[in-house]
C-alpha cells in the first residue's frame, strides 16, 4: 500500500493510437502529461494512484461511441472517470489503458415537472442538477457527501443520508443510455421512455446501475425528481452508550415513521465534526434526525420520536429549525469525512462501508466499536442507520503499515460480521479494487460466474475498467 505510480506506457497505446483518439475528441481534449495522468489514476480512497496511459475528455456521446470502438479494436483497457469522488479505487488504472473522463458532457437535457423527472448528461453534477431545480419546486435526493457526477452515482450506485425515505441510486434511475465496449448505444429501458413502472423484459437499467464502468459508460441519465416539502426539521439528541442510539432507530422505524433522515454519530466523529465544522454538540453517540412533510403531521412525528428517544435515556432534542442552523449542520454532516481526516493531519481514508437488515444493526455495530477499541486505533463511526448502512473512516498515513493492517483487519472483520448478519459489505460505495474478495463470499462463486458470463458477453475482450469488481 504504498503511494508509488506507475510510469510505464502500455505497449498498446502507441503514437498512432494517440493520434487516432486526438482525431475522434480533438487535440486539446487528449493528454499524456504527467500530471493528468496523476490526477486521472486515483478517486479519494486510500489506494495507490494507478495512472492511465492517455486521458481524453469526451464531449458528445458520438465521441464516446468511437473511443469505445477504438479502444476494444487495440485492446485497450477504457476506464470511465466521472467527477474522481469514489472510494473503491473505482478509477485507478491498475492495467493502465484510456482514462475517459466525461465530465465535460454537463447539459441538463429535460426537465418534465408534471411528470417527476429530467434527463441529465453524464458530466452533471447532484448539486449542478438541484441548483437548477430550485425555481421549479422539485430536487433531486440522494446526496453523497461529494458533489459526484449523476452518471458517475448510477454507476456505484450510491445513495446517502435520504435514502432512508427516498431510496438510493436504484429506486431513482428510469433509464440510461448506455455506450458499450464495441460502441455500440442502448438505451437500457428504450429510447424516450420514462415511466415510474414497466415490466417489459429483463431490467437492463439496474444492470448497469452499480457496474462501476465494467459494462459501458453511462451518458445519460433519466432520473426521478422529487417534491421539495411543505415544512423541514432537523434535530440533534445524544445517548448514553452506542447500543441505545442504534435501539431507538429500530424502534422509530419500527413505529412506522416517514423519517427523511436518521443519521447515527458516534462520539469520535461528534468530535470531529465540533473542531472542523465548527459545532457545539455534546461529545456522546448521536442522532441527527430530519423530518419532511406537512406541518401538522411533523408536529405528531416529532413528538412520538422525542418519546423514544426519551425511553432509551437519550437527551432533549436540539432543534435546528432555521434554514441556516439546518444547513450548517447538514454540512457538518456532509464534510464528516474530513473532519475525521483531520485528526490525523496528512491522513487519507479508509473507509467501510457495510449494511445489514436492521434488526441486526445494535449488533454489527456493538462489535465494530468493541474491535477498535481493542485494536487501539481512531475509528469515527457514522452510519445512515435508517438503511441498517454505516462507516468507520479510518484516517491513515500510506506510510504507517502497522496502523494500515490494523485497520484492514478490523475493516474485513465488520464486513464478515455483516455477510454473517445476512448483510453486505458494500451499501453505497462499491467493490472496486478493494472489496473483490468479499464479494464472492457475499454472492457466491455460481452467482458470481453468471455475473462474470454477463460481462463476457457485454464485453469479451474485457477492456471495460479492468480489475475492478472481479479479479
Ligand atoms: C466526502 C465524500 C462523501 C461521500 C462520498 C465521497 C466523498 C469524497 N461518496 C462516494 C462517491 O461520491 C460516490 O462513489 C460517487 O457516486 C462516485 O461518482 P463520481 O462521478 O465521482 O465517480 P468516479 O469518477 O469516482 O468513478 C467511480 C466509479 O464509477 C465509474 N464511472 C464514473 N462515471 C461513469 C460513467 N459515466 N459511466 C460508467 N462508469 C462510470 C468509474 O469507472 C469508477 O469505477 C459517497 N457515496 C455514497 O454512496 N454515499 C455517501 O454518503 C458518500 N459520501
Ligand atoms: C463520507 C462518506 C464516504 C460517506 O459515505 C458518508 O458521509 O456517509
Ligand atoms: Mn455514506
Amino acid at each position: 500500500m504504498t503511494c508509488q505510480s506507475k510510469v510505464a506506457v502500455s505497449p498498446k497505446v502507441t503514437s498512432s493510437f494517440v493520434q487516432d483518439v486526438q482525431a475522434i475528441v480533438g487535440k486539446s481534449n487528449v493528454s499524456t502529461a504527467d500530471a493528468v495522468r496523476q490526477q486521472h489514476g486515483h478517486d479519494e480512497s486510500y489506494h495507490s494512484t494507478e495512472p492511465p496511459d492517455i486521458v481524453a475528455f469526451a464531449e458528445s456521446v458520438d465521441h464516446v461511441s468511437q473511443v469505445a470502438r477504438l479502444c476494444n479494436y487495440h485492446g485497450v483497457p477504457l476506464i470511465p472517470f466521472g467527477s474522481g469522488t469514489g472510494l473503491e479505487g473505482g478509477v485507478n488504472a491498475v492495467q493502465g489503458g484510456l482514462c475517459l473522463d466525461v465530465s465535460k458532457m454537463k447539459n441538463i437535457l429535460s426537465v418534465n415537472a408534471e411528470d417527476f423527472d429530467c434527463s441529465v448528461e453524464s458530466g452533471v453534477t447532484r448539486v449542478q442538477l438541484n441548483n437548477y431545480l430550485r425555481d421549479t419546486g422539485l430536487w433531486f435526493p440522494i446526496d453523497p457527501g461529494a458533489d459526484a457526477s449523476l452518471c458517475g452515482m448510477c454507476a456505484t450506485s450510491a445513495s446517502g443520508t435520504n435514502a432512508v425515505r427516498y431510496g438510493t441510486m436504484r429506486e431513482n434511475v428510469m433509464n440510461l443510455e448506455v455506450v458499450l465496449a464495441d460502441g455500440r448505444v442502448i438505451n437500457t429501458a428504450g429510447a424516450g421512455r420514462r415511466t415510474k413502472k414497466t415490466s417489459a423484459g429483463y431490467n437492463l437499467t439496474n444492470l448497469f446501475v452499480g457496474s462501476e464502468g465494467t459494462l459501458g459508460i453511462i451518458t445519460k441519465a433519466t432520473l426521478r425528481l422529487q417534491g421539495i416539502p411543505e415544512a423541514t426539521i432537523s434535530a440533534t439528541c445524544h445517548f448514553p452508550d452506542v447500543q441505545s442510539a442504534v435501539d431507538t432507530t429500530v424502534q422509530v422505524l419500527q413505529c412506522g415513521i416517514p423519517m427523511a433522515r436518521i443519521e447515527f454519530l458516534d462520539e469520535v466523529s461528534i468530535d470531529a465534526c465540533n473542531k472542523f465544522s465548527h459545532l457545539d454538540l455534546k461529545v456522546a453517540p448521536s442522532l441527527f434526525f430530519e423530518f419532511h412533510g406537512a406541518e401538522a403531521g411533523l408536529e405528531n412525528q416529532t413528538k412520538v420520536v422525542a418519546e423514544l428517544v426519551k425511553m432509551n435515556g437519550g437527551s432533549e432534542f436540539r432543534w435546528a429549525t432555521d434554514v441556516d442552523e439546518r444547513n450548517h449542520l447538514w454540512k457538518a454532516r456532509h464534510e464528516i469525512l474530513w473532519a475525521c481526516m483531520a485528526l490525523k493531519p496528512g491522513s487519507k481514508p479508509y473507509s467501510t462501508d457495510v449494511c445489514v437488515p436492521i434488526s441486526n444493526l445494535p449488533q454489527v455495530v456493538v462489535r465494530t466499536k468493541q474491535m477498535i477499541t481493542e485494536a487501539g486505533i481512531i475509528g469515527p463511526m457514522v452510519g445512515h442507520v435508517g438503511d441498517g448502512n454505516f462507516h468507520v473512516f479510518f484516517p491513515v498515513h500510506y506510510d504507517d503499515h502497522v496502523t494500515l493492517k490494523k485497520v484492514h483487519d478490523v475493516s474485513h472483520k465488520m464486513s464478515l460480521i455483516a455477510l454473517e448478519l445476512n448483510g453486505t459489505c458494500t451499501g453505497e460505495h462499491g467493490i472496486g479494487i478493494g472489496k473483490r474478495d468479499l464479494l464472492v463470499q457475499e454472492i457466491g462463486a455460481e452467482g458470481l460466474a453468471v455475473m462474470r458470463q454477463l460481462k463476457d458477453t457485454l464485453d469479451p475482450k474485457g477492456i471495460m475498467n479492468p480489475g475492478k469488481v472481479f479479479f
